[in-house]
């Protein structure tokens, strides 16, 4: 079900990292909105600040990044000025996170069940019985026998763990979900069915998604709504069907024709080069080194943000051209003419 009210709220969110004095600019301008119960994917090539916006929005930035600047509205309450301690609170409770590694996640000398119930009685006032009672209950809905929630992690496989993480999640009925490439690790068909696991709860539960992937299909598959990351920075938005029919800027075109199927293509076609290295001083759009389109305008200066019609957003200068760069994009040796691609 969708409000029309967003759940989550970001705004002009700058977040760098500071190393030995270096400032490594990860997140430059970020602006989006999850409305309740939507799914939204985040894609972008590593290293394009995914993880850094799942963070911050988490509150859980490492000692050395700092927000600059921007908010993160969730219930009329900015999280970024939050004391830590209603910060705490918030974890888990309203916001939960799908980490990439169910063996990160949990405590490999812990049984499930207890790390589970711990984390229900560190927020909610609940008995030990009532708590265990919640974990049957959420392994019945994320599809594992509740009878063997007293294992040990190393006694499930791969993707058992991993629906075990989502019980973890959903154990406090948070208002949003964040999963963070949640099944890297497994093959397609225990991806596909974990999948579509959580999609039906994301359903039946009404819980808003962020789902982060460096797999564009995956989206298509999963969510409505996309972002698309570059460098820091979100320089295209909108619905996910929009966007795949019509991508307005030459990286979602580029990241559409990775995947054969998606970009209609005979084979994949991959971009050239790899993103800038943030702890260098950027000019101009930061895809115009690897851009087969960019102009002397793109190397200088940075585009300003256009919204179409269809609430589409995109942060390129030649955005109008984008129909005629799609046709192009189609052979690889338009990819080869980029001037400063490294492979
Ligand atoms: N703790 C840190 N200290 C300094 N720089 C960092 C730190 N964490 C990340 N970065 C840098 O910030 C940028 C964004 O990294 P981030 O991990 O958010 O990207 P990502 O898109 O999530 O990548 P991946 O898909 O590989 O996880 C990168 O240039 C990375 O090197």
């Amino acid at each position: 079900m969708q409000g029309t009210d967003p759940l989550v709220q970001i705004q002009n969110l700058d977040v760098s990292y500071y190393t030995k004095g270096v400032q490594a600019k990860a997140l430059h301008n970020i602006g989006m909105e999850i409305l309740p119960g939507e799914r939204l994917g985040l894609v972008g090539e590593s290293g394009c600040g995914k993880s850094t916006l799942l963070k911050t929005i988490m509150g859980v930035l490492p000692p050395n990044g700092k927000v600059n600047r921007g908010s993160i509205e969730m219930d009329g309450r900015n999280l970024i000025e939050m004391d830590e301690k209603l910060r705490r609170q918030t974890r888990w409770a309203e916001i939960s996170m799908i980490t990439q590694s169910a063996l990160n996640a949990l405590n490999p000398v812990q049984r499930i069940d207890r790390q589970i119930i711990e984390a229900i009685r560190t927020h909610q006032a609940m008995s030990k019985e009532q708590a265990a009672e919640r974990v049957s209950e959420l392994f019945g809905m994320v599809g594992v026998d509740p009878a063997r929630a007293r294992d040990y992690p190393h006694q499930f496989s791969g993707g058992m763990r991993q629906r075990a993480v989502i019980a973890m999640a959903l154990a406090l009925s948070p208002q949003l979900i964040i999963a963070d490439e949640p099944t890297t690790a497994l093959d397609v068909i225990v991806q596909d069915q974990i999948f579509s696991r959580l999609r039906q709860l994301q359903q039946d539960r009404g819980f808003a998604m962020i789902l982060v992937t460096h797999d564009i299909a995956l989206v298509v598959e999963n969510c409505q709504k996309i972002c698309v990351m570059y460098a820091g920075m979100i320089i295209e938005a909108g619905n996910t069907r929009d966007i795949i029919q019509k991508p307005r800027h030459p990286y979602t075109i580029g990241l559409i024709n990775a995947v054969s199927v998606l970009g209609s293509v005979t084979a994949p076609i991959a971009i050239p080069g790899s993103p800038p290295n943030l702890f260098e001083n950027l000019e101009g759009c930061r895809f115009a080194p690897r851009c087969p389109f960019a102009s002397a305008l793109c190397h200088q200066k940075i585009p300003e943000p256009t919204t179409l019609e269809n609430g589409q957003k995109v942060l390129c200068h030649h955005w109008s051209k984008a129909d005629e760069f799609s046709k192009l994009a189609k052979s690889p040796e338009t990819w080869m003419q980029s001037t400063t691609a490294t492979t």
